[in-house]
């Protein structure tokens, strides 16, 4: 397999290869009729400043809550993220893929290995390979972070990595613990779940695609995570979500993030918030390039149904080790909400 589909796409392609050509029914959902007519879905938009200010407080719980229970996404404005640091970001993100192949490939998967930049990891021999380069790594805690990975990206990438990732923990704390309050959690649990947490990242390049019908950038998928923060580096649009049995494009709305709901989310709810299946298309024009943080819990703690919420529903989750978890995820495919009947008592 190539080493990146990045360099692949710079000469022509005159056929594209089998192995990225999405199969019948993943065809079927591409074609414009099975995808909402409305031309992007208005995913709701919540405000942090309004979810933690005393007099708006109630309401907007009730709407974070209304949102996690019937979408499972949101967009975030007012989230106190600085808009230069996010922008210096996306600007080391998109320096990164200009750099000569060699450089990126110090960073390749290792055998054996999930973290790293490459393709999709095969796991069967009949498995399609999404269109895209990706680049994934652990990035707390700390001591778990790969020699050659995070402390060896180019300094300036680091550094401002650094900085939003710090940024983006208190942000992930303070999101945590409302969404913990419109659960009427007890909010002690959900801190101590996730306070210094297991946390990644992943960068994903697509290459535009001459037929871009006929492959996927990323295969549906919910994320195995309390939440996601999704950032679209370069401004363009792809990314779409299945609400209602239905595919819908989304529009990222400038300065805003998305935030997904993570299946961990789901299970710690003990299914009442709902983690959400989308995927990514590509486009025949340009590439597209986006950046995810991945929020989860502790290695040590255990994913299951809230103890608070457990007084009076019956668990429809098992509980497992984080630790535990992350492997059983890793040694499956990509497969829509799959993991989490995995999950299901
Ligand atoms: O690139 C995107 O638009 C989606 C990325 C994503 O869902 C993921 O990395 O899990
Ligand atoms: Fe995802």
């Amino acid at each position: 397999m190539e080493l990146s589909l990045q360099e692949m796409v710079k000469k022509p392609i005159h056929e594209i290869p089998a192995r990225y050509i999405v199969d019948q029914e993943a065809a079927i959902s591409r074609s414009s009729e099975e995808i909402s007519s409305s031309a992007a879905a208005e995913i709701p938009l919540l405000d942090m400043e309004s979810l933690l200010n005393e007099q708006t407080k109630a309401s907007q719980l009730e709407k974070l809550h209304s949102t996690c229970t019937q979408w499972g996404i949101f967009q975030l404005v007012n989230h106190g993220v600085n808009t230069s640091l996010v922008e210096k970001l996306k600007h080391e993100i998109k320096e990164f893929y200009n750099l000569p192949l060699e450089e990126r490939l110090r960073y390749k998967i290792r055998d054996g290995e999930v973290e790293g930049y490459g393709q999709t990891i095969i796991v069967s021999q009949d498995q399609k390979v999404d269109w895209a380069d990706r680049f994934y790594m652990i990035t707390n805690h700390i001591q778990r972070r790969k020699p050659h990975l995070f402390p060896d990206l180019p300094s300036s990438l680091r550094e401002t990595l650094e900085a939003y990732i710090s940024e983006l923990q208190k942000l992930s704390k303070a999101i945590f613990a409302v969404m913990a309050e419109s659960l009427k959690m007890d909010a002690r649990e959900v801190e101590e779940m996730f306070e210094d947490g297991m946390q990644s990242l992943r960068m994903t390049y697509y290459p535009p695609c001459p037929e871009p019908e006929k492959v996927m950038g990323l295969t549906p998928h919910s994320d195995a995570t309390g939440i996601t923060v999704l950032l679209q580096v370069n401004g363009v649009q792809g990314f779409q979500i299945k609400k209602d049995g239905v595919w819908m494009p989304v529009n990222f709305m400038p300065d805003a993030f998305v935030v997904n709901v993570g299946d961990i989310l789901e299970i710690l709810s003990n299914g009442e918030f709902k983690s959400i299946e989308h995927r990514a298309t590509v486009n025949s024009e340009r590439e597209r390039i986006t950046m995810a943080m991945f929020f989860n819990c502790k290695y040590e703690a255990e994913v299951g149904p809230s103890p608070s919420l457990l007084t009076t529903q019956r668990p429809i989750f098992r509980r497992l080790k984080m630790e535990q978890y992350v492997k059983d995820f890793f040694a499956r495919k990509l497969n829509g909400k799959s993991f989490l009947d995995y999950m299901k008592i």
